[in-house]
């Protein structure tokens, strides 16, 4: 593959993918990674190195990620030209090279460019946002008993008014879309017609359906209880509700769900286990109250795109904040990892922040390549350097006798009690 800036690792192969969707991973697979904006200096080489250390580690030097940067946001203005934000090589490197990591990316609010974080799941179809929220121990949280929340959100990914299809009040195309609705359509209900800015919520059966498909087989891997779609339906019924409907319909379908007591709920037995596997449904505001008050009785989530973007930082906090959440945008093929904060201008490139998001992000990555005795490995660092009360600022300020370390120095740390 010939590229007009990435440099290609000179040792290193591409990862490759098998007709069914599963991977062939050399030993020495090309990674590529987008360091990110504000904090992506900070935390982009940490996680580089711990996973690194993790990788040599657990195949004695036999097994090494060969890291191939390739650029999106400020940097790739930098190396391509001003106003270049996304080239076109990058998407090339994460479609072609499948697997790659990314650290956040700024998108200016109101004007400016639209965001580059959605863009890229948007121009590869990475249709699930995949986050898992789980807790470790001694970490810092609101929470009474924070070990109960345990949940994984699919998060759909390509549709939804988080696709940005909007126009500013005043232009030209947001009045004729709202002539168009009130002439063609009787619409009487926009309360201020000449000064309202309007956006486009699309949700489809199809989009639906493949998140929910990919979040009930998760449950089905993992062996997890139940499956509930989070939605306000009740208000938005032809895209909320019918993605509640659509839902449920695919696990009757699919999965051969039957109705508990007379529906909508529904469960099926887990054809790896036996087990019951529940599919349930929750309104959003109510989720949101119910997560704090009762998390046990959620485990996988399956949500629509802004709800998912709330419902992400929200559950972060129950378990130590966004300083603590991984991620990944996933396709049938490709796989995106990234944490779930964004650029914390503020601290950025001052070796302050929680670089977790990512280390778990790259965890992620490495249980996906197979390399799981890698992945336990920096979930082992990163348990024991919590477990020593050894963090960064952000645990530190809520945990009494904690020494606050660097990002640099918590990465170090986490290498440190691999064992
Ligand atoms: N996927 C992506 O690339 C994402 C990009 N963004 C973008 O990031 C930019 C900034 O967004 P903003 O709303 O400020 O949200 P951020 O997630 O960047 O930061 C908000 C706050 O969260 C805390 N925080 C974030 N990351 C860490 C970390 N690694 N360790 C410890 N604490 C952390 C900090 O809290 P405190 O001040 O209390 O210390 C920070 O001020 C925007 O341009 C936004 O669009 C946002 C989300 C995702
Ligand atoms: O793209 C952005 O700037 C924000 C995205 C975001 O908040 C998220 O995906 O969680
Ligand atoms: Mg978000």
């Amino acid at each position: 593959m010939a590229f007009e800036q990435i440099q290609v690792p000179k040792v290193g192969e591409p990862i490759r993918v098998n007709p069914d969707n599963s991977l062939v991973v050399p030993d020495q697979p090309i990674i590529p990674f987008i360091e990110g904006d504000g904090i992506g200096v900070d935390i982009t080489p940490v996680m580089q190195k711990v996973l690194d250390a993790a990788v040599a580690k657990a195949y004695d030097g036999r097994r090494q990620i060969a890291w191939m940067e390739i650029y999106a946001g400020e940097k790739a203005t930098n190396v391509y030209g001003a106003d270049v934000w996304l080239p076109d090589e990058t998407l090339s490197a994460v479609r072609d090279y499948l697997v790659s990591i990314k650290g956040p990316l700024t998108t200016p609010v109101s004007g400016g460019i639209r965001s580059l974080n959605v863009a890229l799941r948007q121009r590869l179809d990475l249709y699930v946002c995949l986050r898992p929220v789980r807790y470790f121990s001694g970490t810092p949280s609101p929470l009474k008993k924070p070990e109960d929340t345990d949940m994984v959100i699919f998060r759909e990914n390509s549709e939804d008014i988080y696709a940005g299809i909007e126009w500013p009040a005043g232009s030209d195309e947001a009045e004729r879309l709202v002539s168009f609705l009130q002439d063609q359509l009787g619409v009487t209900k926009i309360r201020f017609p000449k000064t309202s800015g309007v956006g486009i919520k699309p949700v489809s059966s199809e989009g639906t359906k493949r998140l929910v498909r990919k979040a009930i087989q998760y449950a089905i891997d993992n062996e997890r209880d139940s499956v509930t779609l989070v939605h306000k339906g009740n208000i938005m019924k032809f895209t909320e509700g019918a993605f509640k409907d659509w839902g449920y319909e695919l696990a009757r379908e699919e999965f051969g769900a039957e109705p508990l007591d007379g529906g909508p709920w529904c469960s099926f037995k887990n054809p790896k286990t036996g087990n019951e596997i529940i599919v349930k449904d929750v309104i959003a505001d109510a989720f949101l109250q119910q997560i704090l008050l009762r998390p046990k009785d959620y485990d996988v989530i399956a949500t629509l795109n802004l709800n998912g973007d709330y419902i992400s930082d929200a559950l972060a906090a129950q378990v130590g904040g966004i300083g603590m959440a991984p991620g990944a945008n996933i396709s049938d093929s490709v796989a995106m990892f990234e944490a779930t904060h964004g650029t914390a201008p503020k601290y950025a490139g001052k070796d302050q922040v929680n670089p977790s998001s990512l280390l778990l992000s790259g965890e992620m990555l490495l249980r996906h390549l197979g390399w799981t005795e890698a992945a336990d490995l920096v979930i082992k660092g990163i348990e024991g350097a919590i477990a020593a009360k050894t963090v960064t600022y952000d645990l530190e300020r809520l945990l009494e006798g904690a020494t606050k370390l660097s990002c640099s120095a918590f990465g170090d740390a986490v290498i440190g009690r691999m064992g």
